[in-house]
């Protein structure tokens, strides 16, 4: 747990779009997401039931099913050694940006663009118009990689399908909501591991502990016979299972809970991967066996340089494991911020909310204080801010303006969605700032299509 601002982000999440199509409604689960995680960072996403935890997660490991879609927005995963072997395997599906700038001129390519029906809008996020679109690529404010990013490489020519492993002079990054079935498969578990509330969704009854994490070590490792079972020892002893040469012949009932989630967590480090994701994984864990089970993971983490996030509705569980703190809200991320930051100056009156729900915060307070109500659900694209029904702080203009990020601190990277800010501004003004943004942002989810 220390904060790396200065590392690369290994995960690049941006305007992540993630919806549900039901006979009954449609549900934006995840709705313009946008934030990184940096190697050896603990970022953790914090929310009440239904905001939209999950389904980031699921979205980052490819697992969205139908009826549910990625509509928009971008997952950069950005491990050098994902990167290359994806390329190893879908070289079709690779497109490296050097190679581009050497062997193509990015004015022709976008005037082809704009033959092949491209708009202007399009290519300049709704800013300019054709004669000063064609200024900017000629000016070099348009570049190869810029073209790369947006998802042209097929209507360019560059390649049949669209690209999902880029490459450049610094490093690459394999674009998840483009990747085929095939590439996500080879992205989970060794590039990007899950783990889960409920250890038993991860363990199959059937099998020995032992022989499920052999598998995993088999897979990911290479290791066979011999040198794998000592491999499963080895990784169970690191997350403290008593009495490893025993125990991995045991199946998983005869673990306890506890005991079963740190097998779950061998197995995925089995795969070597660069990000974790764990989704409540100590829930269902009495609290003693949940402080080991975080301790745990902080101390690989040190030893490993794991990016980890770390998905709770709990904000006491926050405090002991986050570096960074995303607070999601009915599909929308409305603040972001270090963790002391978050816990000692909280903006959102959201974040507020949950932390003054937090036991034993309030000293000398009777009832446990919660925010009244529940999370709606995300049906449509808000023009409102989706938290004002509950908000103790709401004003007319929340019911009519969409809240947009904003920086609210002058420490870094602090940023909260509320029309109370930026607090410098009066009231009006700040209502203004957010309508403008707001419609811009609109425009671009239209074409984005
Ligand atoms: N397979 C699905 N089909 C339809 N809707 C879904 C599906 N999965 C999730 N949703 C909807 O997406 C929204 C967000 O769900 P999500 O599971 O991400 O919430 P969460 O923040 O993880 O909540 P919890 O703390 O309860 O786990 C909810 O409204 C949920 O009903
Ligand atoms: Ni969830």
């Amino acid at each position: 747990m220390s904060i790396q601002l200065n590392r690369e982000p290994v995960l690049a999440v941006e305007h992540l779009q993630t919806t549900f199509f039901t006979d009954k409604e449609t549900i934006r689960a995840v709705d313009d997401i946008s934030y990184t995680i940096r190697e050896g960072e603990t970022v953790g996403i914090v929310g009440e039931s239904g905001s939209g935890k999950s389904v980031t997660a699921r979205s980052i490991m490819g697992l969205v099913d139908s009826p549910g879609r990625i509509m928009g927005g971008s997952i950069r995963f950005s491990d050098p050694e994902t990167v290359e072997r994806l390329a190893g395997r879908f070289p079709k599906r690779t497109v490296d940006v050097d190679d581009l700038r050497q062997n193509h001129d990015v004015v022709t390519l976008v005037e082809r663009l704009f033959d092949d029906g491209v708009t202007p809008e399009e290519l300049t996020d709704g800013e300019y118009d054709v004669h000063d679109a064609k200024l900017l690529v000629r000016e070099g404010d348009v570049d190869m990689r810029r073209l790369v990013e947006r998802g042209y490489t097929t209507r360019l020519g560059v390649t049949d399908e669209e690209a999902f492993v880029v490459r450049d002079g610094t490093g690459g990054y394999v674009e998840v909501t483009n990747a085929s079935k095939p590439a996500l498969r080879a992205l989970r578990g060794k590039g990007i591991a899950m783990i889960f509330q409920d250890p038993l969704t991860s363990l199959n009854p059937v099998y020995t502990v032992g022989n499920q994490i052999k598998e995993a070590v088999r897979l990911h490792q290479g290791k066979t016979g011999q040198a794998a079972t000592d491999e499963a020892i080895r990784l169970l002893e690191a997350v403290s299972i008593p009495d490893a040469r025993r125990r991995i012949d045991e199946y998983p009932h005869q673990f306890s809970g506890g005991m079963r989630q740190r097998a779950v967590i061998a197995m995925a480090l089995a795969c070597k991967p660069k990000l974790l994701i764990c989704d409540e994984p100590t829930t269902a864990l009495d609290v003693t066996i949940q402080a080991q089970i975080l301790e745990l993971l902080d101390d690989i983490q040190a030893e490993r340089d794991l990016a980890i996030m770390f998905i709770t509705h709990d904000m006491g569980v926050i405090a002991e494991v986050a570096d960074r703190v995303n607070v999601m809200y009915s599909g929308e991320l409305v603040e972001s911020a270090p963790v002391e930051e978050l816990f000692a100056s909280p903006k959102h009156p959201y974040t507020r909310g949950l932390l003054e729900s937090i036991p034993g915060r309030n000293v000398g307070e009777e009832r446990l204080r919660t925010i009244e109500g529940d999370v709606p659900t995300p049906n449509e694209q808000p023009t409102y801010c989706r938290f004002a029904p509950r908000c103790p702080e709401a004003f007319d203009a929340c019911d009519v303006v969409h809240p947009v990020n904003v920086d609210v601190s002058d420490e870094r990277e602090h940023t909260a969605a509320c029309l109370l800010y930026p607090e410098e501004l009066t009231r009006e003004d700040a209502v203004a700032y957010h309508r403008a943004q707001g419609d811009g942002a609109q425009t671009e989810v239209t074409h984005d299509e």
